[in-house]
């Protein structure tokens, strides 16, 4: 089995929750008309049809009504051109497009760079919202006639169909932020897929399609590797809630990163909980990697130091630092975070490198929250997403990456040291959705 066949059979089950509401949906106003295909395979230049009557009978329950009154379709869901600069968002070996890496597999999802610091976490953020909205409308036959064919029936058998129309739509809005999509970005997949379509009847598959060509749109510009740079070492300050799976996600790092041929350090942060520290040398023995730790309770920023003094010493390719995620006293964890940043600067200016913040799929719109909390107390540069196995609330990312176009470096797909993949939206939007056609 394929690398990404694995990761998408291993991703999330949020497409049995989409799965089953998308049926309902299309089952409560589906005709039974499944032979009327004449109408629907030629879909006539995209206009709007609101009145165009479909389907001999029966009759729609409701007459579609005037789009208008949705908020601004922006993008037809048109075929994308399979996004001209989507770079690949991440160097795994086996991750088609990427420049075979002189290392070997696994390769870390990262991405060599040159600059130091400065540029990479501010990336012009283009608020991904902007770049999903495709340009301009455009007439989907012209682009993808083969797709229209499937889509609009031509020798489709069975599957329900139902007329998209306002209380379609409204009842895919509700499902959508049901799905931890949030509401904006519910509004916009769904405008998205209004546009040009009312009218029509659509199959839970072709649905699934738009929605996921809609979601891989807004993540592509996210899926991001994480920058690295010739710096010596290259400082990653790891950031999150407790639980959220940093330590996890810093050990499965530190093995790839090793992998890849670099020398690691990890420095063990969060000082005041042993058992964070002891999971940590869990993790640096598993991935072959030394951690420094220090007596419970020593300040973190000393250990920071000292860490950033072994490093330098030994030439180590990166400093991994882990840090303690007490939300409870935000104060406090932000003076923690800013005297780390501030000591690690006395040997380094530009450190951190990188700070990554470590996200819980499973905590759904809370890790919204977390991000916004987080942006506030420390210079968040990339976000890696955990626990997306086995969850149905992967939908928070499209929120997030909606919302806050953070660079997504990474997903944390199991419990295992390799079970950290480099994050692909057209993978990511398939899982998500359960589409299994081409993408519109
Ligand atoms: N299924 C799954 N579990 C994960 C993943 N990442 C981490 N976990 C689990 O989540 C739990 C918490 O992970 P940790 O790495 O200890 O989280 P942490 O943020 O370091 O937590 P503290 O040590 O409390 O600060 C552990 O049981 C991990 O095995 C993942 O991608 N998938």
């Amino acid at each position: 089995m394929s690398f990404f066949g694995k990761l998408k059979d291993r991703l999330f089950s949020s497409s049995s929750k989409l799965d089953k509401g998308l049926e309902e949906i299309v089952e409560e106003g589906a005709e039974a008309q499944v032979e009327d295909t004449p109408e629907t395979e030629t879909p006539e230049q995209d206009a709007p049809r609101p009145d165009a009557p479909q389907a001999p009978e029966p009759a729609p329950e409701e007459p579609a009504a005037e789009p208008e009154e949705r908020p601004e379709p922006s993008a037809p869901a048109a075929p994308q051109p399979a996004t001209p600069d989507a770079q690949p968002p991440v160097a795994p070996p086996v991750t088609p497009g990427m420049p075979a890496a002189p290392v070997t597999p696994p390769a870390p999802p990262v991405r060599e760079e040159t600059p130091p610091r400065a540029e990479p976490a501010p990336e012009p953020t283009p608020r991904p919202a902007e770049t999903a909205r495709a340009p301009e409308p455009q007439a989907e036959p012209a682009q993808k006639p083969g797709f229209l064919g499937r889509i609009f029936g031509r020798g489709e058998a069975a599957a329900p169909r139902r007329e998209l129309d306002d209380a379609m739509l409204e009842q895919l809005e509700e499902l959508l932020i049901q799905s931890d999509m949030g509401v904006e970005t519910a509004l916009r997949v769904t405008a998205n897929i209004a546009a040009g379509r009312m009218g029509r009847k659509l199959s839970v598959p072709e649905i699934k399609d738009l929605l996921a060509g809609e979601i891989a749109r807004i993540m592509e510009p996210v899926a991001r590797p994480m920058p690295i740079y010739p710096k010596k070492p290259q400082v990653v300050l790891v950031v999150g809630v407790n639980g959220s799976g940093k330590t996890t996600t810093i050990g499965k790092l530190a093995s790839q990163f090793r992998e890849a041929g670099k020398s690691v350090v990890i420095a063990a942060g969060d000082t005041f909980r042993a058992a964070a520290v002891e999971q940590l040398q869990i993790w640096g023995d598993r991935a072959g990697v030394p951690v420094m730790t220090a007596p419970q309770g020593t300040d973190p920023a000393s250990l920071a130091f000292d860490a950033m003094t072994r490093a330098q010493a030994e030439g180590a390719d990166l400093l991994l630092i882990d840090t303690a995620g007490r939300l409870q006293n935000r104060q406090d964890l932000m003076e923690e975070l800013s005297k780390i940043v501030r000591v690690i600067r006395k040997k380094d200016p530009d450190a951190p490198h990188n700070t990554l913040l470590v996200l819980d799929a499973t905590t759904g719109q809370n890790a919204v929250s977390q991000v916004e909390i987080f942006q506030k107390i420390a210079d968040v540069s990339g976000l890696v997403m955990t626990k997306l196995d086995g969850t149905a609330r992967g939908g928070v990312l499209v929120a997030i990456a909606d919302r806050f176009g953070l660079p997504i470096h990474a997903i944390g797909v199991g419990e295992q040291i390799d079970d950290l993949a480099p994050f692909d939206p057209e993978e990511f939007a398939r899982a998500l959705t359960g589409a299994e056609g081409e993408l519109a």
